[in-house]
């Protein structure tokens, strides 16, 4: 695979693709900032309460979230980040209430956080991204979505693309049939699978670390990262083959 990035009048090729397999927070939806919200108000309200010396307590940021969390499963967020302050808890269990410290009740907090602002606020997709699956669906591309999150198909819902997708494989999904969470290319293989489309013949659209460098772990046709924060270098030095900065400048004859 090749690197480039997208100029005026250089899209790829859609009619030759197999499938498209499509991260959601981030790349269809502004989620991933509801995401980073109320990640950032449990870490810091939780660091608050840590009286360990060897842990490093000081405040939990942004780039914390491109670092251990983005792109992940809920739970190996929570494990990954702790593990870079030297904090070590017990993992609990799934259905922990989200008053226990242990990395799942951790995650259980920030859950309903996340519920609560997508309850509140609704969702709307990407105008760019909607531009991008128009087209798709025009030339009859089939389309997947691959999200760690378990709440994909409520953000699907909420933000009406539900019935865009032929396969959503979420976090969920990933759980029930063990499927490793991204940076493995486990989930994005599955839903290339589940299409019944050969991986070589499809192509990878993230915004995180963990799921560029999951898609370039997997053997598919081209792994495009759209820069929504994390930066266009990084996504490439991580296996983007292409990058771009919505997806409105994938779609032939859009804005470039
Ligand atoms: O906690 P959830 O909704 O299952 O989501 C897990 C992860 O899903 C990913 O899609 C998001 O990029 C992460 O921010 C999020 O932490």
């Amino acid at each position: 695979m090749t690197q480039e990035t997208i100029t005026p009048g250089s899209t790829p090729d859609w009619r030759s693709v197999g499938a498209v397999l499509f991260d959601l927070d981030g790349v269809l939806t502004p989620t991933a900032e509801v995401h980073m919200v109320a990640w950032g108000e449990m870490f810091n309200a939780f660091l608050a309460t840590v009286d360990d010396e060897g842990a490093d307590t000081s405040e939990y940021t942004d780039a914390d979230y491109f670092a251990h969390v983005d792109g992940k499963p809920r739970y190996d967020g929570v494990r990954d980040f702790l593990a870079s302050r030297g904090i070590e808890l017990p993992e609990g269990s799934a259905d922990d209430d989200a008053d226990e410290v242990t990395v799942r009740g951790l995650g259980n907090r920030k859950n309903l956080a996340f519920n609560e602002v997508l309850e509140r606020d609704g969702v709307e997709p990407y105008p760019g991204s909607v531009l991008l699956l128009d087209h798709l669906a025009e030339i009859g591309v089939p389309l997947a979505v691959v999200s760690s999150s378990a709440n994909a198909p409520a953000v699907l819902a909420a933000a009406g693309i539900a019935d865009r997708f032929g396969v959503v494989v979420d976090g969920k999904v990933a759980a029930t049939d063990g499927l490793p969470g991204k940076p493995a290319p486990d989930t994005y293989l599955a839903g290339a699978e589940r299409l019944g489309v050969p991986s070589s013949q499809a192509v990878v659209v993230e915004d995180a670390v963990s799921g560029v460098r999951a898609g370039a772990a997997g053997d598919f046709a081209e792994v495009i990262g759209v820069d929504r924060g994390v930066g266009l270098e990084t996504l490439r030095e991580n296996g983007a083959t292409l990058v771009c900065s919505d997806l409105a400048e994938l779609v032939p004859g859009g804005p470039a």
